[in-house]
């Protein structure tokens, strides 16, 4: 077992906000300044489409005070319509999230265009994608099997919709946001389920909880969005990581600065605590629209088997879930998931890379179609295994942590795949080790 102790105020920004950061700063008018972009690979994926699609971003990098590297990106653009037809197939690289909003955006601009993404985004749904925005009258084609390449015959004259989400997907909600502002009237997004909601805190759209527990939200058409800063909080989902090596390590203390606290992304803070780890928040605070802090993590000898299989619970922690299973299986042995077949749709299929993984560490598991379980470990692997990656940032880190935590001997089969959302990971660990 490793001690981990120290401060952080490193964490990578928010992917989901420098996502939608810089695809708002596209369709206002003016010029958007986004302080603490995140380089991630995923987030520059979505600077490099829109400048490939015609937009004019810059990217320069800035000392902070306190030592720190700080992104600083400036989009101009004149409005909703600022788009150009580009001249190839837009890449996506590993990003889902740029995929379908960009497709959310592309559908409203009159010219024909691609979008294209590596080995792994190119088997992900994307009929998801393609079924709101036919809807609204673009045309879309997908492979015979309902993925990538999306190729998209956008119009100025789409049409508004009521749409009821179905599947509880931000990424979704947001690309028929972004089409919607397009769209000659007013729309409708009905979410049974919630999902993170940066978008309509980022947009200032109107949203009504009806007493069902359901969430409308109303977006208004072909309204002039007049361009705004924005300042990125780090990452809740890269916290995550951070938080668990705290909790599997000895006599460690760890504390992270400035994360975002948004209720849609920490649900996974309320199922730890549960399970009776020592984590504290502080210094709460409203930045830009979003609740941040700091969160103070110390080691947890007796963390509770987690148990996620509530609808709600599991859109609220889906991000969180490799991390908080290898948890769960190194702190207690065990660990259950349902209702999470969502999870098969990510960079990888989660649930079999997780079972595959854990079954080569001597866990027991048992997977189902929606979900799985970890029954013990009979057998503790001390050979050393090979994690296999599958092209996913968030399986590498999470068997990472553990092996760094528990003093477990593994190898990762790519390392370099922590860069899709947090490229100094190894870089903070190594920070932390006392
Ligand atoms: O909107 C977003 O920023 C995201 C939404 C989620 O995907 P889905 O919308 O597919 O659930 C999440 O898994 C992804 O990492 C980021
Ligand atoms: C699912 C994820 O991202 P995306 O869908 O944007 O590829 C993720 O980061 O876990």
């Amino acid at each position: 077992m490793s001690t981990f102790q120290g401060e952080v105020s490193t964490l990578p920004p928010d992917k989901s906000i420098s996502h939608r950061a810089a695809l708002i700063g596209a369709l206002a008018e003016g010029s958007t300044e986004i302080s603490n972009f995140s380089g991630g690979f995923d987030n520059q994926s979505t600077l490099s489409v829109l400048r490939d699609a015609g937009i004019s971003v810059r990217q320069e990098e800035l000392a902070a005070g306190d030592g720190r590297v700080v992104r600083r990106v400036v989009i101009e653009s004149s409005g909703l319509w600022s788009f150009r037809e580009p001249s190839a197939p837009l890449m996506c690289n590993n990003s889902g999230s740029t995929m379908r909003m960009m497709a959310g955006i592309l559908a409203a601009q009159p010219f024909l265009s691609e979008l294209v993404g590596d080995a792994s985004l190119m088997k992900r749904p994307m009929k998801r994608v393609a079924d709101p925005l036919r809807q609204m009258g673009a045309e879309i084609s997908l492979s015979d099997a309902g993925t990538a390449p999306v190729v998209i015959t956008g119009t100025k004259e789409l049409k508004t919709i009521e749409y009821h989400l179905p599947v509880p997907s931000a990424q979704v909600k947001s690309l028929v946001a972004f089409a919607a502002l397009h769209a000659d009237g007013q729309s409708k997004i009905v979410e049974p389920i919630r999902s993170r909601d940066h978008t309509e805190l980022m947009l200032g759209l109107e949203t009504i909880d009806r007493p069902d527990g359901v969430r409308e939200i109303i977006i208004d058409g072909r309204k002039p969005i007049a361009a705004k800063p924005f300042s990125v909080p780090a990452d809740p989902s890269a916290a995550c990581f951070m938080i668990a090596l705290g909790l599997l390590g000895e006599r460690s203390e760890i504390v992270l600065r400035n994360v975002c606290l948004n209720p849609t992304r920490v649900a996974y803070i309320e199922v730890l605590q549960e399970a009776g780890a020592g984590l504290g928040i502080e210094n709460v605070r409203s930045e830009g629209g979003e609740p941040v802090g700091d969160i103070v993590v110390r080691s947890c000898s007796g963390l509770k088997p987690l148990r996620i299989s509530d609808h709600g619970v599991v859109a609220g922690v889906i991000d969180e879930v490799p991390m908080l299973a290898v948890l769960s299986a190194f702190a207690s042995g065990e660990f259950e998931l349902h209702n999470a077949a969502e999870l098969r749709t990510k960079e990888s299929d989660r649930i079999d890379a997780l079972v595959v993984n854990l079954e080569r560490l001597g866990f027991e598991c048992e997977q189902y179609a929606d979900g799985f379980v970890v029954k013990g470990r009979p057998t503790v692997n001390r050979e050393e295994a090979v994690i296999e990656c599958f092209d996913d940032h968030r399986i590498a880190m999470s068997f990472a942590i553990a092996a760094e935590a528990a003093g477990a001997s593994l190898r990762l089969s790519d390392r370099d795949v922590a860069g899709v959302s947090f490229p100094n990971f190894f870089a903070i660990i190594e920070s932390l080790r006392q």
